[in-house]
């Protein structure tokens, strides 16, 4: 049986294309990392849903658990997570994101 935090998790990264897990929250960031994504995420333009995860620690360790990914931020596509700070500036830097947010029908915010 999965923890409920599973199914919490689950319902919000299929309730929105794009789901940002961070530190803080994109109008105050808590977290350079965390900061660096909501910056690179306004490049794109691509509209997103974001959870603090120092508002719920449920949450903050139900997600280490559930991505078996220890750090944050995290970002989510269409439900798969991509990936956190350095593989999302790497994305970034190559044009692979906004490659994988028009191949996903990302919307614009
Ligand atoms: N290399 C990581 C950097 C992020 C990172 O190291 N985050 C740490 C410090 S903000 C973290 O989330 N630690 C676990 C925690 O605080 O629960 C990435 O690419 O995202």
């Amino acid at each position: 049986m999965s923890e409920p935090v599973f199914e919490r998790i689950k319902e919000q990264i299929a309730g929105d294309d794009v789901v940002l897990y961070m530190k803080g929250t994109p109008v105050f960031p808590m977290c350079g990392f965390s900061a660096k994504v909501v910056h690179l995420l306004g490049q794109t333009g691509a509209k997103y849903q974001s959870y603090n995860i120092l508002d719920d620690m449920d949450l903050r360790q139900g997600l280490k658990d559930f991505s078996n990914w220890p750090t944050f931020p995290q970002l989510y596509v269409k439900g798969e997570l991509v990936g956190g700070c350095d593989i999302i500036s790497e994305m970034y830097e190559s044009g692979e994101l906004a490659q994988l947010f028009q191949e996903k029908g990302v919307s614009q915010a």
